[in-house]
């Protein structure tokens, strides 16, 4: 961003104009969040650069529109343009308080302590202050970011405010994006102010793109409309390799997300003493028994299971690490593969780079953070921003890795990062992880016959499943998501999409 608006400025751009123009807007959008006529008394967090300077214009326009407004300002030296906002907004007469405590009466807060500028822990004082505010009940809208957050890791420095609003400046700062700044940004948004692209492009044409996953994208993946003269064998076979003697509801949950993905066909191997409880689950999949051993995990496929007649592979719930035999094989095989859980535990023990680079045909390696750090130590040892070590691992491995947390992030071996802006605690829960490989590999499948990007099924899974996740939370409450009600949430937060 700041590489951005300094090509502007030395177009010619002045400085001023540019912090003019986007404070404008702020104050547009938080005028209709809090109006005059509820929300009077509005309290504005000052920094010492530029953020400062935005909140200051913002103070201004405020108490010119009749807000009473009353500055705190613990800065006693400001960046130049900021002092002069400061110096007529005092010319004003605006309100300008020494102590934190004289905002706590406000009916609304603006925070424009620090923006993308931010660079060191905030001091003591500054801190000390930014917690008395949070334990306050006063909404706080954040200018750009929160202050306090590192605008890249999303990582709090010391401490940071917790925002009900964000609004961020012209393009999405990372750090908003990131696990790390969840419990900080509140509802975030962004305020466009009409970036020149070709200073956009000109800046970020050599870095690898991070991208948001938006309903638009996703939706334009789905294998839909179908063609009015498809076949089953022409939306896709999935084979999932999924389940155990003692994870039955894994091999379930897998099948139930890949149904719901509208593949044409199912098959489901699952150990031969389960696949009575499968087929009852699901009338339509072809159940296949497997060979198992002693401890009731699949010990081989069947003789009859030729791995090259399916569209796509998805291998892991449930499975247990005394399958390891079935999940090399299907690692060494050439058909596109979805490998969670016990397949991603297997895939470490092997050795996580040697074997995908060996792998001719494309993988997805969707790992919780535990998984993660087992994939791929040295990447996790190091690691402090979640975006950064995605990428690492699909670049080193060749893999698409979708690393799950509060927001997944996914990466593709070419360095460009999908991250998915919302989703719901909710699906912090037991089995919400195989419905999402079911749903991957069923999208997969039906993706692989019509030639889309292999990232093209993640992202659209991630997100239809977060969107299921949502749905059923607002209706349920976010205690009444369990995997299954999961699976039954995944057509109507389509719909309503579609509608
Ligand atoms: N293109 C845009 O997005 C625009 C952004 N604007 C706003 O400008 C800020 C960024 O301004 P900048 O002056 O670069 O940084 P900050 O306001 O975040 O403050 C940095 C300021 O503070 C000093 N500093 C850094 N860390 C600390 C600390 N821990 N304690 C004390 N002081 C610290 C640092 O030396 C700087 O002086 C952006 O976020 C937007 O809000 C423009 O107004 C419009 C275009
Ligand atoms: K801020």
């Amino acid at each position: 961003m700041r590489a951005i608006e300094g090509r502007a400025f030395a177009a010619g751009m002045p400085v001023a104009a540019l912090m003019e123009k986007v404070a404008g807007l702020i104050t547009r959008r938080v005028q209709a969040l809090y109006p005059l006529s509820t929300h009077q008394k509005v309290g504005v967090l000052v920094g010492p650069g530029h953020n400062g300077g935005d909140a200051l214009v913002v103070a201004r326009e405020l108490h010119l529109q009749g807000y009473e407004v009353v500055i705190y300002r613990p800065f006693s030296r400001l960046k130049e343009l900021t002092q002069q906002h400061a110096q007529y907004a005092e010319s004003l007469g605006i309100a300008l308080v020494n102590e934190i405590e004289a905002l706590q009466s406000c009916d609304w807060l603006i925070d424009g302590l620090f923006g993308f500028g931010l660079e060191r822990s905030l001091s003591a004082s500054i801190a000390e202050a930014v917690n008395q505010i949070n334990q306050w009940s006063v909404p706080v809208v954040s200018i750009d970011l929160p202050s306090g957050l590192h605008t890249d890791t999303g990582a709090a420095l010391g401490t940071a405010i917790r925002a009900t609003q964000t609004l961020c400046l012209g393009l999405w700062k990372l750090g908003l994006l990131q696990d790390n700044a969840l419990e900080y940004v509140g509802t975030a948004e962004l305020i466009d102010f009409g970036l020149p692209l070709a200073d956009i492009e000109a800046v970020l044409a050599d870095s690898p793109c991070i991208h948001r996953v938006t309903p638009q994208s996703a939706i334009a993946n789905l294998p839909l409309p179908r063609s009015a003269t498809t076949h089953k064998y022409k939306m896709g076979h999935l084979l999932a390799i999924c389940g155990s003697h003692r994870y039955t509801g894994g091999a379930i949950l897998t099948a139930l997300g890949a149904r719901a993905s509208g593949v044409g066909m199912l098959s489901v191997a699952v150990p031969e003493s389960i696949k009575p409880l499968l087929s009852a689950q699901l009338p339509e999949a072809l159940i296949i028994g497997c060979p198992e051993n002693s401890s009731g995990a699949i010990a081989q496929l069947p003789e009859s299971v030729e791995l090259s007649s399916y569209n796509a592979i998805a291998c892991g719930p449930g499975l247990t690490m005394d399958a390891s035999t079935v999940v090399e094989r299907v690692i060494a095989s050439d058909r596109p593969l979805v490998l969670d859980a016990d397949g991603l535990n297997v895939l470490a023990q092997a050795g996580t780079i040697p074997t995908l680079t060996q792998r001719q045909a494309p993988t997805i390696l969707t790992p919780h953070f535990g998984e993660f750090k087992r994939l791929f130590p040295e990447i996790a040892a190091g690691m402090t921003n979640r975006v950064i070590a995605v990428r690492e691992a699909a670049q080193q491995t060749g893999a698409v890795v979708l690393l799950k947390g509060a927001r997944v992030a996914i990466a593709n071996p070419d360095g460009t990062v999908w991250i998915n802006p919302a989703s719901t605690p909710a699906l912090a829960r037991g089995g919400s992880g195989d419905v999402l490989t079911g749903l991957i590999g069923g999208l997969l499948a039906q993706d692989m016959l019509q030639s889309a990007p292999i990232e093209a099924a993640v992202q659209t899974g991630v997100w239809w499943h977060a969107e299921a996740g949502m749905l059923a939370a607002q209706e349920r409450t976010e205690l009444g998501v369990d995997a299954f009600t999961l699976t039954q949430y995944l057509m109507p937060a389509l719909r309503s999409h579609l509608q």
